[in-house]
């Protein structure tokens, strides 16, 4: 017969292992993708108080995009406090796409792209560099920590300012990063204050691009470079054709309407920026080669944006599961099944944008505000 202690030991590893187990499955199921950011159990409306996440989320189910100018960012600002949560916890604290690199995980080719603006824009220890639309700060910290510059964010959403500090705060950069909440359309900041500025999947949010790179080109100091990743429909694209997956993607990012690439350089020229460099940057090469940008040289390859969308499709059973278990119990607010349920049909008509190669959400523009004489 096995001695009393040899029992308890089995019965000890047995519990041990199916505590082990369930933690495992716990942190795969609840965890953030990103280490040290949001587990599920976080899930809120953002500074919308829990009771009104469903009533915000009818609010903003409008069957045709908001295209009345004035209330945009009103309607961004509600856009931002549901889903902050959610991008944060299903995809990391940088909110926005970047071209896949061999050998590198998302985390690190999404950074890789983050760092080519340090190059583009030239920033240098101690310069003074704007982050327009700056989410929770993701792109912030890695400029920051790489070149030595001091920057500040701005972005509408009061909740992602909070975020954007508590992460500043943590990885130790709250000296170099500094956030407010603002409209980039009318910036707290003084005239010819910045020594350069960029923007990262932001400015597809301002109603006229035109104001926004007006804004821009006012704080930067002469001769100072701006450069900006930003949304747009390609040559590809044909409305007749087209027309719904372009829709559903403005529909589903709280975007005024989607502007052609060629929009992108006439905004630029109208507020008075020279236009130094452009770019799609999802443009998919024939072979894999190296591009150079600055002082760097970065690798690219043939493997789209949108598959990182693509190959998240059980991951978003997952979340789907675990978004609906939470909100049943009273942990998620009420609503967040219907805002998740409407980022999966957004992921959807992202990827078919990519697909048909009628969208990129990368479309580089590199400007410098003219020296003075
Ligand atoms: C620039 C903008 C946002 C770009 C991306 C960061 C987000 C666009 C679509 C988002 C997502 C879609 C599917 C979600 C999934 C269903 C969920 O389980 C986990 C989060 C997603 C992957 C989510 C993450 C962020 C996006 C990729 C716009 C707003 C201008
Ligand atoms: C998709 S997120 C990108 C965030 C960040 N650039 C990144 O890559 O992680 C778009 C950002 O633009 C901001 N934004 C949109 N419209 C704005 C406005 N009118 N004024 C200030 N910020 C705005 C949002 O609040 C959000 O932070």
């Amino acid at each position: 017969m096995d001695s009393p202690l040899a029992v308890f030991s089995s019965a000890g590893a047995g519990a041990l292992l199916v505590a082990g187990t369930l933690y495992c499955l716990f942190a795969f199921l609840l965890g953030p993708v990103e280490k040290n950011s949001n587990p599920a159990v976080n899930l809120s409306g953002g500074s919308i108080a829990a009771g009104n996440v469903r009533d915000k989320y009818e609010f903003r189910r409008p069957k045709e995009t908001v295209r009345v100018t004035d209330k945009v960012p009103d309607f961004v600002d509600t856009f931002y406090n549901l889903v902050t949560d959610i991008y944060e916890w299903g995809w990391g604290q940088s909110f926005h796409f970047s071209p896949p690199v061999p050998g590198k995980s998302d985390g690190e080719a999404s950074k890789l792209h983050e760092l080519m603006i340090v190059d583009l824009i030239g920033a240098r220890p101690g310069d003074r560099i704007l982050d327009v639309g700056c989410g929770i700060g993701g792109p912030m910290r890695t400029i920051a920590a790489h070149s030595g510059a001091n920057v500040v964010g701005i972005t509408i959403n009061d909740y992602q300012v909070n975020r954007a500090r508590t992460h500043n705060k943590k990885a130790g950069l709250d000296k170099q990063c500094d956030v407010v909440q603002g409209n980039f359309l009318a910036m707290p900041f003084p005239s010819n204050s910045f020594d350069g500025a960029y923007s990262i999947e932001a400015t597809c949010h301002a109603p006229k691009l035109e104001e926004v790179y007006a804004e821009i080109f006012r704080v930067l100091k002469p001769g100072a470079l701006y450069t900006s990743y930003d949304w747009i429909t390609t040559e590809k694209y044909r409305p007749e054709e087209d027309a719904e997956i372009i829709q559903g993607i403005e529909r589903g990012n709280a975007l005024p309407g989607l502007r052609s690439y060629s929009d992108i350089t006439a905004a630029a020229r109208e507020v008075g920026f020279e236009v130094v460099r452009v770019r799609d940057l999802a443009r998919e090469p024939t072979t894999a080669r190296w591009l150079e940008v600055g002082r760097m040289t970065y690798w690219r390859n043939h493997v789209p944006w949108w598959s990182r969308l693509k190959f998240g499709r059980i991951a978003y059973w997952r979340n789907h599961i675990v978004v609906s278990v939470l909100a049943a119990v009273g942990v998620a607010p009420k609503g967040t099944v219907d805002v998740h349920e409407m980022l999966c049909k957004t992921a959807e008509y992202l990827t078919k944008g990519g697909e048909k190669g009628i969208f990129s959400p990368m479309h580089m523009i590199l400007c410098r505000k003219p020296a003075e004489k």
